[in-house]
């Protein structure tokens, strides 16, 4: 024999053991002799170490299996070691409920669906709960899955394993799993599927396993291929059949949309239930208290410093700063508790998460956040994306991000598959992306964590922005929040430099309709924004009109809201205003409209609009209209006419084109204000909503008009149908039009009558001619005129513009 270590197996078939074989040359013993007791002697002569192995013929199979298995896999292998456990009365709610569901009444669901986000704590459940099991008896086995390792980062020993511990474990399934393996030893190289059927199913079935038994499966994201992790779960479905429920399978994994599915498919309808690791503040708490003192004890430099340490309020912000997950927490534990270091020194360093020297605090979890975005699929497009949630603050949408990028439908979906272990994404497109972890987000936000990842990169800042533009250069979209606003203060945010001026031209493509609406509530946003425009150092000179176009919008939109300001826009000196002007003083001061309204309700462009509107501005210093200019001639009682002749014919127009209300789409005004206004639910709604705002209007434009035969012709073409639609609208039109007939020298009330004759339902006619009209129809009338006669004062314009109460 050759010198070195040998190991020397002699199988034995009973009875007392004859002499052990020939152990020489190969160095493994022969077939022991044949029913002569047990009692061997053996006499070797060897210069190296030998290891004898006497082993039943019958368990040789499970020898075969012991080299062939992925030991390190089992939860409690020495290479684990030491393995993640839950901390001492923490979890204790979920183990417990563990307990129950496995040693409880048994249904046909035995497999269970332990999911949550990275570093929720799952492989400590699983740990914690694998002893535990253990000590009541009804451990079968377990397979704890590491990312990459040779042998636990793929399934191909996986049921193997599984019945390997089946067959130390359970006495009745010992021989058979052994037996089954020793007449054919390359079962542990075949399929999972065989390995399932051959070693666990059939054996389990054949001896009758009666008692529950479960098996551990933890980390199954963490195998190689998401296709092989999806059979994994077939074969374990399949191997469940209804009849015999005595082996359960607790599956751990993070919530990956494969995974997901295929437990969502119908395959494992009524088969499964799952738990979901949630946060839990008060167990992380409860740890970093424990592990506080624990440090303050052992550290010698803690001598001095007095408990509690840290103070409680230090210690809720931590807590706060793991979102209830685990895994922050045992990294800055694991990086306090630094014999080489201050405890004090190393907390402070936590505590400042974008500190220079925060970044070795959080390596764990920062190659952790690495590794999940490195192997996530198409990462140029999805880092803008990423972008976009942190920039907005986790306030988009996933349909709202298909949108905002131009992508298809259901794409963004897509995109984020990859990282669902640190973002959650609702399952419906309205629902908002939200981040597990916070710690996820200072990683986001810090160049020095998350490298080409890095959310605040320029390059990152600057194609996200650019996509945006592109959006906003597009037609007015419903959508939930208004980014524009938010897009702009990102912009502003942005270092000046030439990348930033080259969005200029897209920031002149914006479609007005999303800038009249994201500046509705704040023009202080505005003209920073405008600000921001006119002193970027490196705007090319050549976009000059981007910047009178902003100036125009922000002066269109001063001039909208003057009445919540206190400050007056200057005004240039102008003659005369063009009726246009006049149409759209009385839009804004008389009918109360909002400047986004304007180009559907007047059939304007926002070209048009522009040019009348800033018609107005004063374009050089000392161009401001001091003077009134008088002229004798009262036009504005025929603008409110021509108006209220516009209004007339677009809602007939609306009534013949959508039907009756069949295809509203016919009417732009309804479909914009379906687009800007979340509390519409269906399009209809915000049709009827646009036919009664009509008729309100037409019914204050017409009080305000001469007597006009061709006006009361077109009065008679409104179908009452429509004037009906909303009760408001027909008390008002009604009221304002008999007190307009009353100003005609041979008043009639015909039209009157035959409008009051069509209410649907007699209750809703509160008003007519011979009864006063309500007070608050009047007060409002008065209202408007005060108001539209406070514009005009206010804009210098001459007072013959204003209207007679
Ligand atoms: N209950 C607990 N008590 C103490 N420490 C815990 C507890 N739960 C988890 N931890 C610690 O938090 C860290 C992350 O936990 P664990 O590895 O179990 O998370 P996981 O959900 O399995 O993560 P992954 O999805 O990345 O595999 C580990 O260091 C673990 O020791």
């Amino acid at each position: 024999m050759l010198p070195g270590v040998h190991t020397m197996n002699n199988y034995i078939n009973g009875g007392r053991g004859g002499a052990g074989g020939a152990g020489y040359g190969s160095g493994t013993g022969g077939v022991g002799g044949q029913g002569m007791g047990p009692s061997l002697n053996f006499d070797i002569q060897s210069s190296g170490n030998i290891t004898v192995n006497n082993m039943q013929q019958r368990e040789r199979g499970i020898d075969i299996l012991h080299h062939a298995v992925a030991l390190e896999a089992i939860h409690n292998s020495a290479e684990s070691y030491p393995q993640p456990r839950c901390h001492p009365e923490t979890r204790t709610k979920m183990l417990e409920d563990l307990r129950k569901w496995v040693l409880g009444t048994h249904t046909k669901r035995t497999i269970l669906w332990l999911y949550g986000p990275a570093g929720a704590g799952k492989s400590a459940i699983m740990q914690t709960l694998a002893g535990q099991l253990k000590d009541a008896g009804v451990f079968g086995g377990s397979f704890f899955f590491k990312r990459g390792h040779a042998t636990r980062g793929n399934a191909k020993t996986l049921f193997a394993t599984i019945a390997y511990q089946l067959a130390l474990s359970v006495a009745s399934l010992r021989i058979p799993i052994s037996q089954i393996v020793e007449s054919d030893p390359s079962i542990v190289a075949l399929s999972i599927e065989e390995q399932m059927r051959n070693l666990i199913s059939e054996p389990c079935h054949s001896n009758r396993i009666r008692n529950p038994l479960v098996i551990l499966i933890d980390g199954l994201d963490e195998c190689e291929g998401h296709n092989i992790q999806v059979e994994i779960l077939r074969i374990i479905r399949q191997s469940s059949p209804q009849d015999s429920n005595f082996l359960h399978f607790i599956i751990a994994s993070r919530p990956e949309p494969h995974i997901h599915e295929t437990f969502d498919s119908s395959f494992y309808s009524g088969h499964w239930r799952s738990v979901n690791v949630e946060q839990s503040f008060a167990d992380v708490h409860k740890y970093l208290r424990d592990e506080f003192s624990r440090i303050h004890r052992e550290h010698s430099t803690m001598a001095r410093i007095p408990l509690p340490w840290p103070s409680p309020d230090e210690l809720q912000q931590l807590v706060w700063n793991s979102s209830g997950h685990f895994i922050y927490a045992a990294t800055i534990i694991k990086f306090i508790d630094d014999k080489s270091h201050r405890p004090t020194e190393r907390l402070a360093v936590v505590q400042d998460p974008n500190g220079s020297s925060s970044e070795s605090a959080f390596d764990t979890l920062d190659q952790l956040y690495m590794t999940i975005l490195r192997s996530a699929p198409r990462q140029s497009q999805l880092i803008p994306i990423m972008c976009a949630i942190v920039h907005f603050q986790f306030r988009l949408a996933v349909g709202e991000i298909d949108k905002l990028f131009g992508l298809a439908q259901g794409e963004t979906r897509l995109l984020l598959r990859g990282v669902h272990s640190v973002l959650d994404v609702p399952s419906h497109d309205g629902g908002r992306i939200s981040s597990h972890h916070a710690s996820f987000v200072d990683f986001l936000n810090n160049p020095d964590r998350s490298g080409n990842f890095c959310v605040g990169i320029l390059n990152n800042q600057v194609s996200l922005a650019r996509s945006l533009l592109q959006y906003y250069a597009g037609p007015f979209q419903r959508h939930q929040i208004s980014t524009l606003s938010n897009l702009n203060r990102f912009i502003i945010s942005l270092p000046l430099c030439s990348a930033v001026a080259e969005l200029f031209p897209l920031i002149g493509s914006i479609n007005p309709d999303y800038i009249s609406h994201a500046y509705w509530e704040d023009n202080y946003e505005l003209e920073s924004f405008v600000f921001w425009l006119k002193n970027l150092p490196s705007a090319p000179t050549d976009l000059n009109h981007v910047i009178e176009l902003w100036e125009d919008y922000a002066y269109m939109l001063a001039i909208n809201k003057m009445h919540w300001w206190r400050a007056n826009p200057s005004v240039k000196r102008i003659v005369w205003p063009s009726p246009e002007l006049l149409y759209i003083l009385i839009s804004m001061g008389f009918l109360r409209c909002r400047l986004w309204e304007l180009p559907t309700r007047l059939d304007s462009t926002w070209t048009d609009l522009r040019t009348t509107l800033c018609s107005l501005r004063p374009q050089l210093a000392g161009d401001e209209h001091m003077i009134p200019v008088h002229q004798p001639h009262a036009a504005p009682p025929w603008a409110a006419r021509d108006l209220a002749l516009h209004l007339i014919r677009k809602m007939v127009k609306n009534h013949t084109d959508t039907e009756g209300g069949i295809n509203p789409v016919a009417s732009q005004h309804a479909v914009r204000l379906y687009s800007s206004h979340s509390f519409f639910s269906t399009l209809e709604e915000a049709y009827t909503q646009s036919q009664s705002g009509f008729g309100g209007h037409i019914s204050l434009l017409v009080r305000l008009s001469p007597p006009c035969p061709v006006l009361y012709r077109e009065l008679w073409s409104i179908p009452p149908s429509e004037i009906w639609s909303s009760q408001s609208c027909g008390d008002a039109l009604i009221h304002h039009t008999s007190k307009w007939l009353e100003s005609f020298p041979d008043s009639t009330t015909e039209l009157i009558t035959s409008w009051q004759q069509a209410v649907p339902d007699p209750k809703l006619l509160r008003t007519n001619t011979l009864n006063p009209a309500p007070i608050f129809i009047e007060e409002n009338w008065s209202y408007r005129v005060g108001r539209y006669n406070d514009m005009i004062a206010r804009l210098h314009l001459p007072d013959s513009l204003k209207f007679r109460l």
